[in-house]
Formats: structure tokens, sequence, C-alpha cells
């Protein structure tokens, strides 16, 4: 074994960690090797970035909808986010979904170049380890074809603008279908290989085969179409010439459209180039040197040194052969065509250990290091306009906190205010209620005292037959209770409407500093203005006041003895009425409305029971008793009084007196007229009324405060139901404004969260490009 094959040799198993100690081995040792070292291919680096960076993605994606879905749903009375953001937030959606699908599409890509029958495909085929890409001696390839794994057992062709999958079944039948269709040479046809079939497939690498470039003059178009997303160039020469014009000036255009492209240099056909040993090291340099300077002079895509480990001398043709037997489970090197076959398969094994650790770093770095920043410019963006929302939702809560605290406040002193406020209407109206009670009082004692000249005005003409007497006396008590109502509200209503309305106003006007709310206010006032103001009913009921009276119409002699008697007991009844007022006012209001209501609906017997002590009835015994007594006496008094009279005076004085006596008796007789009659009824009328109107004067006073009471209660309960619903709204907002800030505080707590998870994205990303992008 020669000193070339052994560094070779020791480079290979240096690489897949094993240490080679001997010089002696078999193909079979580099077999298990490089099964082995398969498991360790740096292909898993893009392999293992590629699903992490689709992992992160996930993540992204998850992340991205999760705060649409968030943003878009808050509540209408958070306005924290404008349409603008929710569209930028719901835009990242679209974005994450277009980079996962780059992203699934995503592999690696090498690219064969180099002049017609340089072995283009028979490098490729040895590389896949089975004879998938037609090749043979002439111009076979001519279009593009790409070779990726596809999952699954059948083997398809897709041609450019077309979705069929063509079966290929054997490399007959591809060689066919290629030649069979007329296609230009800068088209695609991409073949579905296995991916189970080849390990290179199935870690994601693709392989584009291409014409010859000696044969096209399209050779921007190619660039353009097939070689800006490759991660590898491969310039497959024939080691039998030197590189041509053509070859160098297709990779001079490729350096100009691609800053440094990874490109490798195969001196193919080194089996038949070293069949002449004597030359093949001299060659072999001469060919080394030229494509060195060619990588690092001419296209400078590396340093010199680097150019070294760029440029391999191998035969494709006996790899494949090699790796076909070993398939079938024969020595590789049955498939040897000259000597050296070792050298150049293991060179061709170094080949694909340094193409895989270049194409896998590469391809991470050009394709993962832009999704890795573009993820990281969404998360960041994200990041800020969380924070910025955050922010707002800081200065909603403080505002929302200075209104609640405002309202509470406000609810706290209309309480208070209120109870305030109550204690002092309720003295105000109970104030108000005594003096209305005293100024009745006063009021219709005077009336009850100007009552004759009331009766005096009533003009009906009178009669004492007893059936227009009836009439007559229904007439008076109406124009009775007309004047004392009149009199009585022209005396009070004005002063007292007045006051009552002053103390409404006073408080509304109170009532009202306590609601905050302006269409209350107003509404309020609308429900309280009145459309006439309070007025007074009295209540005197006249007609039924005095339904008992009983006039007494029978001619009496004003110096009868009767008479005489009822004069005397008409003091006494006057004293007897005073005892009654002074136990009346002991009682409070409503038992007296009850007392003298009794006495009304049982007005002759009780009353005057109470009033006199003394009844008609006993009065009349009383004058009988004594006329009686007067009359049975009378013969022998007065034959005694008239004795002594006669005796004392003389019978002429005794006569004279006699004569006046009579004369007034007939004066009064004759002067006893209707008139006289009326007069007498209209002051029997005045004297009973004065008596039965001055029962109900507290009772009167009583109603009459009672009603001021009740007009003014009423109002305050009115006023008071206004505040109560002004408090019920108020503690309505308070309740909204608490559940605004429950709800700002839950979303603060979301935005957050999803703060945080952005957070934690972007560190996943820092990871990530530690890990395969910043090491590589
Ligand atoms: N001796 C020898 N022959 C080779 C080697 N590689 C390829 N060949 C032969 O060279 C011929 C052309 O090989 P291809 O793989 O078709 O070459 P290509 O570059 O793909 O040609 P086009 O597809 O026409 O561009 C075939 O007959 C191969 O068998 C090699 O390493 N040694």
């Amino acid at each position: 074994m020669s000193a070339y094959l052994n560094r070779a040799v020791s480079m290979v198993a240096g690489n897949t960690g094993m240490a080679s100690s001997s010089s002696s081995f078999d193909t079979n040792s580099i077999s298990e090797n490089r099964s082995f070292a398969n498991d360790k291919s740096p292909l898993q680096i893009f392999v293992k970035a590629k699903k992490r960076i689709n992992d992160i993605y996930d993540e992204i994606n998850e992340y991205v909808i999760e705060t649409f879905h968030f943003v878009n749903d808050l509540p209408h009375d958070i306005d924290i986010v404008d349409k603008a953001e929710k569209e930028l937030f719901e835009s990242y959606i679209f974005k994450v979904s277009a980079i996962r699908e780059v992203l699934h599409r995503d592999h690696m890509k090498v690219a064969f170049f180099g002049r017609t029958s340089n072995g283009k495909s028979s490098v490729i085929n040895a590389m896949l380890k089975d004879k998938i890409l037609p090749s043979g001696i002439g111009h076979t390839t001519n279009c593009f074809c790409q070779v990726e794994g596809v999952d699954g057992e059948d083997a398809y062709l897709v041609k450019e603008g077309s979705d069929e999958k063509l079966n290929v079944v054997n490399i007959k039948q591809l060689a066919n279908a290629l030649c069979q269709e007329k296609l230009s040479e800068s088209s695609l046809v991409r073949i579905f290989w296995p991916r189970e079939r080849c390990h290179l497939l199935r870690d994601d690498v693709v392989f584009v085969d291409s014409p010859g470039v000696d044969v096209s003059a399209n050779l921007d178009d190619w660039i353009d179409n097939h070689c800006l997303d490759a991660d590898v160039f491969v310039l497959v020469l024939n080691a039998e010439s030197t590189m041509t014009l053509a070859e160098k000036s297709f990779f001079h255009t490729v350096s100009k459209k691609l800053s440094k492209p990874n490109v490798f240099v195969l001196n193919n056909r080194w089996d038949a180039a070293a069949d002449e040993m004597e030359f093949q090291d001299s060659v072999r340099t001469q060919h080394l040197e030229r494509c060195l300077d060619f990588l690092s002079k001419e296209l400078k895509v590396c340093s010199e040194k680097e150019a070294a480990e760029r440029v391999f001398f191998v035969s494709a043709k006996e790899t494949l052969n090699a790796r076909i037997f070993e398939s079938k489970g024969q020595p590789p090197h049955l498939g040897a065509i000259t000597d050296g076959f070792q050298t150049r398969y293991f060179e061709f094994l170094d080949f694909e250990r340094k193409f895989e650790e270049c194409i896998s770093k590469s391809a991470v770095k050009t394709k993962f290091e832009q999704h890795s920043s573009r993820g990281r410019n969404i998360g960041n963006d994200m990041h800020l306009m969380l924070e910025n929302i955050y922010d707002r939702s800081n200065v909603m809560k403080k505002e929302k906190g200075g209104v609640k605290k405002k309202l509470t406040d406000r609810i706290q002193s209309t309480e208070s205010n209120l109870m305030q406020i109550t204690r002092e209407m309720k003295q105000k109206i109970h104030n108000m209620v005594e003096e209305v009670e005293k100024k009745v009082s006063t009021a219709l004692n005077e009336e009850i005292w100007r009552l004759g000249v009331l009766v005096d005005e009533f003009s009906m003409p009178f009669h004492s037959e007893p059936l227009v007497l009836n009439i007559y006396k229904k007439e008076l008590n109406a124009h009775v209770e007309a004047g004392l109502g009149s009199n009585l509200r022209a005396r009070l209503s004005i002063a007292l409407a007045t006051n009552i309305e002053s103390a409404q106003c006073e408080m509304t006007d109170r009532m009202h500093s306590l609601i905050s709310s302006e269409t209350i206010i107003t509404q309020n006032k609308q429900i309280l203005t009145r459309s006439q103001p309070f007025e007074m009913l009295y209540s005197l009921n006249c007609q039924n006041l005095c339904s008992d009276f009983q006039e007494n119409l029978d001619f009496k002699f004003s110096w009868g003895i009767t008479s005489m008697i009822n004069r005397f007991t008409g003091k006494m009844k006057t004293n007897g009425k005073q005892s009654l007022t002074v136990i009346h006012r002991q009682g409070n209001a409503i038992e007296r409305v009850s007392s003298v209501q009794s006495i009304l609906e049982n007005p002759p017997n009780q009353a005057s029971r109470i009033a006199d002590g003394i009844t008609p009835e006993q009065i009349s015994t009383i004058s009988r008793v004594v006329l009686s007594s007067i009359g049975s006496q009378g013969t022998v008094g007065g034959l005694v009084v008239a004795g002594i009279l006669f005796k004392t005076i003389g019978w002429r004085i005794l006569f004279g007196v006699g004569a006046l006596y009579g004369c007034v008796y007939i004066y009064e007789r004759l002067s006893w007229t209707t008139a006289s009659k009326e007069r007498a009824f209209k002051g029997q009328y005045v004297d009973h009324a004065t008596k039965k109107l001055k029962m109900i004067v507290d009772l009167t006073s009583a109603n009459c405060s009672h009603q001021v009471q009740q007009e003014l209660s009423s109002t305050f309960a009115r006023l008071c139901r206004v505040v109560d619903t002004a408090t019920t709204d108020m503690n309505k907002e308070l309740k909204d404004i608490e559940h605004s800030l429950a709800s700002i505080e839950t979303n603060q707590k979301s935005i957050k969260l999803l703060r945080n998870k952005a957070s934690y994205i972007l560190n996943e990303l820092d990871i990530f490009e530690n890990n395969y992008i910043k090491s590589n």
C-alpha cells in the first residue's frame, strides 16, 4: 500500500472515529466503518438543525396564532389595541406559515457541472450507490435532472410544468423517458427516488445533474434557474485532459452571482489517467496545482489551504461498481478497473466526507440563519408590541382606578349626606306641620267668631214652613261651608303654598346636589313640576256638622220664667263647653279626629251631656217643676205676695207694673213676625254652628297639617327615590369599572405570559444559532 493510500485511510478512519493502526485492511472494513459512520454523518447537523428550527417554528406558529386570538378577543371596553396592530398581529400568522412551508421544502442541494462525458451522472450514481441517472458515451444528459428523496417504495419523475408522476422502474426506462421528450436544456426533470435506498437522500440531499457546460450558451439562465439555492457545486473534470475554458468561465459566472460558492473539484476518470503509472504523480501534481490556483487565485472562493481539501482524484465508475458489488454482498474490489482502486476508492470516500461536512454546514448557515433571523424579528416585534399594549393597559388601569376611587367616595358621601338631609328635612317638615296646625286653628277660630256675619250675609227668603225650612237649612249650611272655606283659603292658602313651594325647592336643590347626572336631574325636575300649586282642603262639611240643628221658632216671652231659666242654664253650658275643649286639647290629633267624629255622628245626646251635664229634657223638667211649684203654691203664695205687695206699694203701682208687663208681652207677641223668626233662626243656627265648629277646630287643623305633611313627605320620598336611582346607577357603574379592572388585570397576566413566551422563543433561537450557525 502506498504512502498516499495510508494517508487517505487514516483520514477517513480518523473522521469516523476509527483508529487506523495497521496498513493491512480490506474494503469490507471500509464499508463497515462507512455504515457505522452514517449515524454520525455530518449531514446529521443539517437534519437535526432542520428538525430543531421546524420545532421552533411550530412554537412560533402556535404563539402568533394564540397572540392574534388574544388581541382579537380583547373586550371592546378595553381599547388598548388598534385596528392596525390587530392586522399586524394577523400578518405574522401568514408570514410564519410561509416560512414554515419554505422550511419544510428546505434541503441541501449539490449541483454537478463539467463538460459532457466527464462522468457527472456517474459521480452522482456512485454517491447514490445505484445506477439512477443514465450515463454513457456521448451527450446523454440533455436537461437538468434533480434527484431527491421521497417516502415510499416507488420511484417516479415529474417534468417541469407538469404534476404528472411518471413511473420509473429502471435506468433504461428513465433514459428512454428523458430521450423521448424534447426537453429544453435548461428545463428541469425531478426524479423522486425512495429515501430508504440511499442515506444521502434520507438526509435531505438533493442532486442536480446538468448538461455539459460545453454544449450550451445559456449559462446565465442555468445559474439563475438552478444554481442560486445550491449549497455546493461539484466541478467534474476529466483527469485525462486539462480543465477547459468553458468549465472555468461557467464557474467564474457562478462566483460572480453567488458570494463565495462552495466548489469541489473532482478529477474523475483517474483510473484511466493513472494507467501510465510512471507519470501518475507528475500528472496529479500538475492537475492539483491548476485546480488549487483556479479555486484560490482565479475564483477566490477559498484559501489555498482550504482548496487543498476541495480537490480530489477519483474514479466514479469504479466506485459505483464497487458499491453495486457491495450491495450484493460481494467484495467491493471486484469493481476495480485498474491498479490503485483502493486509493481512488478511499479518495472518493474522503471527498464524500468533506462534501457532507461542507454542504451540511453551508446549508444550515445559508438556509436556517435566514429563518432564524426572521423568527427573531417576529419575536422581537411581537415582544415590543405586547410591551406597548401592556403599558397602555397600565395607563387604562390607573385611569379606571382613579374613576373607581372617585365613584366610591361619591357613593359614600351621597349616602352620608342623604342621611343628614333626611334628618334635617324630617325636622323641617315637623316644624312646618306644627306651624300649619297653629295657623289653621287660629284662622278657623277667628272665622267661627265671625260666623254671625257670614250667616247674616245669607239672603235666601226665609219661611217657617218645615219643608221650606229644610231647604233653607241646607242652603245655609252650604253657604257657611263655602264662606268659611273661601275665607280660610284667602287667609292661609297663598302663604301656605309659598312656604310649601320654598320647602320643596330647598329639598329639591339639596337632593340634586347629591346627584351628578344632569340627565337624571332634568328628568326629575320634569316629574316634580306641578301643574297647579298646592291647594289645602279644609273639609268643614257643615251639612253633616249641623244636621242635628233643630230650630225653635215658638214664641217665647223674653220675661217669662222659662226664658229666665234658659238664660241661667246658658251660663252653665258655656262653662261646660270650656271644660270639653280642655279635655280635647290633651289628646292627639287622631284621637281628636275619632272623638270629634263620633260626636258628629251622635250629635245631640253625648255632646249635650258632656257639654252641659244637663240635658234639654232635664231643663224642661226643671222649668216645669219650677212653674208647677209656682202654680201649685201660687194660690197661697201669690195671694201672700200680692197681699204683701198690695199692702206695701199699693194696688195702683201693682196694677201699673202688671199693665206694663202685659204691654211688653203684647208688644213682643205682635212683633214675632217672619223677620223676627229669621233672626231667631239665624241666631240659633249661629249658636249651634259655633258650638259644632269649635269642636272640629282641632280636627280640621290636624287634617290640614296632615295634608302639608303628606305633600312634603311625598315630595321628599320622590326625591329620595331619585337619589336612590342615581346611587343605584353609580353602584352599577362602580361594578362595571370593577369588572373592567378585573378584566384588565387578567389581560395583563396574559400579556405578560405572551411576552415571556416571546422571550422564550427568542432564547430558543439564540440557542439554535449558537449550536448550529455560530459554531460552524
Ligand atoms: N474509465 C472511466 N470511465 C468513466 C468514469 N466515469 C464515467 N465514465 C464513463 O464516461 C462515460 C460518460 O459518463 P457520464 O456519466 O455519462 O458522463 P456525463 O458527464 O454525465 O455526460 P453527459 O451526461 O453527456 O453530460 C460513460 O461511458 C461512463 O461509463 C471513470 O471514472 N472511469
